[in-house]
């Protein structure tokens, strides 16, 4: 700075402009030609207002004025120049010698006094020191304003970065942090000023003495950036993420580190660094990593990631020789809510189901969705199979209780196919594939429950697409039958109807039960094909049979939940009556639990239009569903079917006859009509009979068959059970 101003400037001598004022024409004369000899320029005022005015109209850098002169004297002349130009210094050359005159002139600026007369050798060193004391203090003034000007531009740079800038000293303590920490973290700078930086890290990130700047090969070229969050002031923001640059400041760009006079806090300033908000920046990456590795619609990890961990878990397994499952969970009955219900509440169901589930589990088990309303279980480090049992039962009975969706109370169930490692291979494929299988088997055998795989289960995904295709066929080619299986009083051993049931007379595989494909008609939504062939099948039958001299035969036909939810179902169903003329009063449609629980209203409401006609409601499996029982009292329901386990379990112990007994107990009691299903002795006849369930099914009384022997044994006109 000082370089700005030349030597002659400093002394301030030479070029000097003075201005002399006084009204003595002789002594205005000599000081004049005195001055001018040594070299200043000189301008004479003769008296007070010339100079005034002179001053007006020329700049000065010093004046020497007289004190005593006619109209303005030079105290006022001394006012006047100051007003005019504040940067004119001034001295006072007067006979007036009185301590009150020159303490007057001192106290109103000038910056010396010399008494006449003077001693010209004197004046001329006053005049010199005078006016080189003026351009040192004019130097300054001005390297004082260039200093501020820099500063302000510093600080507005400074304080207008989008980054936080801040300096640390040797211990990682702030010494300087701009105002931009107000912004985005809500910190006064100067409540920082002395905090140690790891004052403001979230504690997740808290290893900053890990992240030590002491590395000595961190420099302002080879800088240490790092991401850590920072935590706002009192938690009132959430915690953004940050971008921190940070290196050791060089001595020599810092020189105020060694200068006393530099303020304390930015003297010890060891280090400096920036932080730049990249918070919207990682949350749009965390967002997109997220959904790459999760379904947003229920928050669970997806298929990619569940393979990541069953990999990981595979490879810590076989390391630690221990073992793990996979489970492969299907919702049984998702597609008819989602289709009738919507896909909105499809979705809510979804979400459910999923919060449900995880709450069976442990911390490191994974859950994921699959797909669809298909999801996959990792349970690591397993002891045994009763282990895994005692979860998928779990899982089972958490899906129990109805789900609430808006106004609709929907229940689901859940088929579990469960694979274990080592014990079906080592590869994610074929963990997974057979877990799959294994569902599949559930789904075949009834649905919700859950079974391992076991190498004898032979379908995989294409024997799987085959059945499908040959299913199709299958209709095309009129290879669905059905059966019928006697329903006998055992009082009068008559017979009193017949239940239809579906068998698939497969070109290959020979006759099917619908165990085998019913599961998947269901899913493909072939079931309502397949249902209207049964029904056109058996109203023909049933109707021939009623006609031709059986006119209290009654037909039974099993309908499937996906049929019961379509919002067409009644319609439908009524218009196929009327196609075949079949009476109403002889039929009966089966239904089970599950169906009417999974919306009991408007279930309600389709039974009581069809019950109005004079069609007869059967509960199918009764007692094997969820039994709230006050359904019983909401329905119109004519018959309970005693499911074929606890007629079973009437020759194997106590606890199944209790149950029969209790169903029975509960029919009388609501007058309802009880047929028990799957009677194969004539020890659970004889029990049966004693309870007063005089209708029973079963193979005791023969299996299911095809219609030419139904017919030719009902032409006998007899019809009693043997006959059959
Ligand atoms: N162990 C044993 N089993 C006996 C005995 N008596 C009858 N069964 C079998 O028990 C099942 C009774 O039918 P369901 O409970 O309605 O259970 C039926 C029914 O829910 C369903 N189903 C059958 N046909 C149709 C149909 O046309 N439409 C629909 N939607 N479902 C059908 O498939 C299920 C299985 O049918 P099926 O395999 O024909 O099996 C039939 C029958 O063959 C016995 O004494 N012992």
């Amino acid at each position: 700075m000082a370089s700005d101003f030349t030597a002659e400037q400093l002394s301030g001598q030479l070029t000097a402009h003075i201005l002399l004022a006084d009204d003595e024409p002789r002594l205005l004369n000599m000081l004049a030609h005195l001055l001018r000899e040594a070299g200043y320029q000189v301008t004479e005022a003769q008296g007070g207002k010339e100079a005034c005015d002179l001053v007006l109209k020329q700049a000065f850098d010093l004046a020497l004025l007289d004190l005593r002169m006619p109209e303005i004297d030079g105290f006022d002349t001394m006012a006047h120049i100051a007003r005019v130009q504040p940067d004119c210094g001034v001295v006072v050359v007067s006979g007036e010698s009185s301590f009150s005159a020159v303490s007057r002139a001192l106290r109103h600026g000038a910056l010396d006094y010399l008494r006449k007369p003077y001693d010209p050798d004197e004046l001329l060193t006053t005049v010199a020191r005078v006016l080189k004391k003026r351009s040192l203090l004019r130097a300054h003034e001005q390297i004082q304003q260039r200093l501020e000007k820099s500063e302000a531009l510093h600080r507005y740079i400074v304080n207008n970065s989008p980054d936080i800038v801040f300096m640390l000293d040797a211990d990682g303590r702030f010494c300087f942090i701009n105002r931009k920490v107000e912004g985005l973290l809500g910190y006064d700078p100067s409540e920082l000023c002395g905090e140690h930086f790891r004052h403001l890290i979230d504690d997740r990130d808290f290893a900053w003495d890990k992240y030590s700047l002491a590395d000595p090969h961190i420099s302002a070229d080879n800088p240490k950036t790092l991401e850590l969050r920072l935590k706002a002031r009192g938690g009132r923001r959430a915690t953004r993420h940050f971008e921190v640059t940070a290196f050791p400041i060089d001595p020599q760009s810092w020189p105020h580190a060694d200068d006393a006079q530099t303020n304390l806090s930015s003297k010890s300033a060891r280090y400096y660094g920036t932080a730049r908000d990249v918070t919207e920046r990682k949350e749009a990456a965390e967002f997109i990593n997220y959904q790459a590795y999760h379904d947003l619609l229920t928050r669970l990890p997806n298929r990619t990631l569940f393979q990541d961990r069953l990999d990981l878990a595979i490879t810590h397994a076989r390391r630690d020789g221990t073992r793990l499952a996979v489970m492969f969970l299907d919702l049984d009955r998702f597609k008819v809510i989602n289709d009738t219900l919507g896909h909105g509440m499809g979705d809510r169901l979804l979400q459910a189901v999923a919060h449900r589930l995880e709450q069976c589990l442990r911390k490191g088990d994974t859950l994921s969705r699959f797909g669809g309303d298909e999801f996959t279980l990792l349970l690591p480090s397993i002891h045994d199979e009763e282990d895994v049992r005692g979860i998928a039962r779990k899982l089972i009975d958490a899906m129990r209780a109805p789900f609430q969706l808006g106004d609709h109370e929907v229940f689901v169930g859940i088929s579990i196919g469960i694979s274990i490692y080592p014990d079906v291979g080592s590869s994610i494929a074929q963990l997974i594939q057979s877990a799959d299988i294994a569902m599949y088997h559930v789904k075949a055998s009834g649905k919700d429950g859950y079974r391992f795989y076991k190498a004898d289960m032979s379908i995989d995904a294409t024997s799987r697409l085959q059945m499908e295709r040959d299913l199709r066929l299958a209709l095309k080619r009129n290879e669905l039958k059905v059966f019928y299986q006697p329903q006998v009083c055992s009082k009068s051993n008559q017979i009193v109807g017949f239940e239809a049931l579906v068998r698939w007379q497969h070109p290959k595989r020979g006759l099917l039960y619908p165990g085998e494909f019913l599961p998947l008609a269901e899913e493909t939504r072939l079931i309502s094909q397949l249902s209207e062939r049964v029904l056109d099948q058996a109203f023909q039958d049933a109707g021939r049979w009623i006609r031709g001299g059986h006119p209290d035969l009654r037909l039974a036909v099993n309908l499937s939940p996906v049929q019961v939810e379509h919002p067409r179902f009644v319609e439908t169903l009524l218009e196929k009556v009327k196609t075949h003329d079949f009476p109403t009063r002889n039929l009966e449609i089966e239904i089970t639990e599950n169906a009417i629980m999974s919306d009991l209203d408007q279930i309600s409401e389709k039974l009581r239009e069809l019950a109005a006609t004079g069609i007869r409601i059967a509960i199918d499996d009764f007692g094997t569903g969820y039994s709230s029982l006050n359904y019983l009292h909401k329905l119109p329901i004519h018959t309970l079917k005693v499911d074929q386990s606890f007629v079973k379990a009437i020759r194997s112990g106590e606890d199944g006859a209790c149950i029969v007994n209790a169903i029975v107990a509960m029919a009388h009691g609501l007058k309802l009509e009880i047929i028990a299903e799957g009677v194969e002795t004539g020890e659970q006849l004889s029990y049966l009979r004693r309870l007063g369930c005089h209708q029973v099914q079963g193979f005791y009384y023969g299996p299911a068959r095809p219609p030419a022997k139904i017919t030719r044994s009902l032409g006998d006109t007899r019809t009693r059970a043997e006959a059959i």
